[in-house]
Formats: C-alpha cells, structure tokens, sequence
C-alpha cells in the first residue's frame, strides 16, 4: 500500500518516537521505543525478521495505533508498504494519474522522471510487469507525492543488486535535491553504506541502537588475531567469534576512550555498518540481549 499522511506536527524533527508500543492481543511487537529523526536524514531500519519493523513504521505511518506512547512526524508522510501493491490492470501512467487525482500536492515530472530512470513501460499493465518494476511504479508514486517524509518498508527487496544499488543512489539524489527524509526497513545492509546516515535497530521489538551512523560506529571497533577468550582491549563485547586458531571481537569502546592501539599478532580494521549489524543481530539471536 502507498498512503500519503498530512501531518499537524511540523517540528524540526522530521520523525519521533517517545515510549512508542504496539501489541497484537497479548504480543508485543514494538515496546518502549524512543528515538529522534532529524530531517534531511537517510535512516536503515534493521532487525531480524520479526523484529517489529513493520509495525514500527505502520505506526509512525499513522495506519496502527499506538498501544502506548507517542510518535510523530513532521509534514506530509508517503509510507509504501512491503507488498507495494499497484493496480493490476492499470498502467504505470494510469497510476500516475491515481496519484495526481489523490494528492494535494504532486509532482508528476518527478515521478515520470523515476519510471524513466528506471526504464518501466508506462503504458503496460501493471500486472504484466516484473516484482521490481511494480516495485518502482509504487516508488514513482511515493515519490510524486513530494514527502517530507518518506518510509519505505523493504524496497530493496525485489530488486536485482543494480537496481538497488540505482534506488539508493536515486534516493539519495532525491534527499539532496529536496531535502526529503527517508526512514526504510532492510535486510540488505551492505548496499546502504554510503546511503544511510542514521541507524535504527530493533530486537524483538526494542530499539537495541539508535541514532547518527558516524558516531555509532566510531564507538566500534574489530580486532582479529589468536586464538583468546579475551579481548585485546577494554570495551564491551558485541560480537566474539572464534574459528581455528583466531578470534575476532566487535567491541564498542568506553564512552571518551580514544582507539586503542593494540600490540603483537592483533589487527584492528574500522567498523562496517554491516559488521555492525550482523554482530548485533547474531548477539540478540543467541540472547545476550534479548
Ligand atoms: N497482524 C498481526 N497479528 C499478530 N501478530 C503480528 C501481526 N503483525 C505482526 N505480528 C507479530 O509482531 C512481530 C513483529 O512483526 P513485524 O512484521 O513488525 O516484524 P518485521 O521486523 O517487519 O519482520 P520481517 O523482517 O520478517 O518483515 C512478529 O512477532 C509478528 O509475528
């Protein structure tokens, strides 16, 4: 589904969320969740599959209530759900002229010029097009509805590695010219290096890390060398993993603590978001965290 929220709320924070939780019945999916979006950001929503991100953003989309807390957002909200469903038997153009019909504001250039880009035949059926070209159809017209922000939930998903590396890119270049903020859910991180700028991880239904991607992964670091049940310097332990004769250790170092340099058979290598991530996700699956 591709809905469009005009908001009250236009604080300088493009999205918030204070104590935000959802459960379905007695479920939670979403508990105590609290972070602060600035606009004009690239955020990843990551998590395990089950993790709460979809409920996050139908929350923040306006189309779940809340069970307690509060979430806001600033301006006019485009959310395309995971499914990204367009008429079967409309073509790209008639959805585009859907979505001129349905929006106060629109701008069809922008969205012809995302069809374009990626080559999708307006006058077909949207039936008759490939997953990710009616993937792209409900982005042209996310898009077209000029968002302050927009959520994605999974849009990397039915797309070859090009094309996802082209709708990040494209995203990217859509943020900049318009100043756009962009929350989207993924499981595919190691195309968002570069693109996301804001982190938000969520374990079973807590939000494990939140807020600006530098500084959080400044506060990581790698080492690899022999086999230890320690590791080679002080900080918190996200991630050791042990195979054959070496160990390699995710810490997150102390709070003020400068990058420690570390002596003998020890190598040290910055932290990728997607070191980051899958150590985080391996650490709540085998219940550190959790
Ligand atoms: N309509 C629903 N009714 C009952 N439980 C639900 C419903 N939707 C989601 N849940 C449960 O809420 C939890 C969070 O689900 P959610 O879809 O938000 O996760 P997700 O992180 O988006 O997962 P995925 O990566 O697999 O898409 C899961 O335990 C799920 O089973």
């Amino acid at each position: 589904m591709t809905t469009v929220v005009e908001s009250a709320d236009t604080t300088a924070l493009a999205v918030h969320a204070r104590g935000l939780g959802k459960r379905y019945r007695t479920k939670w999916a979403l508990r105590e969740c609290s972070f602060e979006l600035p606009a004009g950001r690239v955020a990843a929503l990551v998590g395990a599959n089950g993790a709460g991100k979809t409920t996050l953003m139908s929350v923040l989309a306006g189309l779940l209530q809340p069970d307690e807390g509060a979430a806001g957002t600033s301006g006019r909200v485009a959310f395309v759900s995971q499914d990204k469903p367009v008429y079967k038997h409309f073509s790209a153009a008639d959805m585009l002229r859907l979505g001129a019909h349905l929006n106060t504001v629109w701008d069809q250039a922008r969205a012809e010029r995302w069809l374009e880009r990626f080559e999708i035949p307006l006058g077909k059926a949207c039936g008759k097009l490939s997953g990710g070209q009616q993937a792209q159809v409900a982005f042209a017209l996310a898009i077209g509805s000029r968002p302050t922000v927009l959520m994605l939930d999974e849009p990397l998903a039915n797309l070859d590695p090009l094309a996802r590396r082209e709708v990040t890119a494209e995203l990217l270049s859509e943020v900049e010219e318009t100043g756009m903020t962009v929350l989207l859910s993924t499981h595919v991180v190691a195309e968002l290096g570069g693109v996301a700028d804001y982190l938000l991880l969520l374990a079973h239904g807590r939000l494990l890390a939140g807020g600006d991607l530098d500084e959080l992964l400044e506060r990581h670091v790698l080492y690899t060398g022999p086999k230890s049940d320690v590791p080679p310097a002080l900080g918190t332990v996200v991630e050791a993993r042990h195979r054959g004769n070496q160990s390699t250790f995710l810490l997150e170092l102390p709070e003020g603590q400068e990058r420690p340099v570390v002596a003998g058979q020890w190598t040290t290598r910055p932290v990728t978001l997607e070191d980051y991530v899958l150590a985080q996700l391996a650490a709540t699956r085998k219940g550190f965290d959790a």
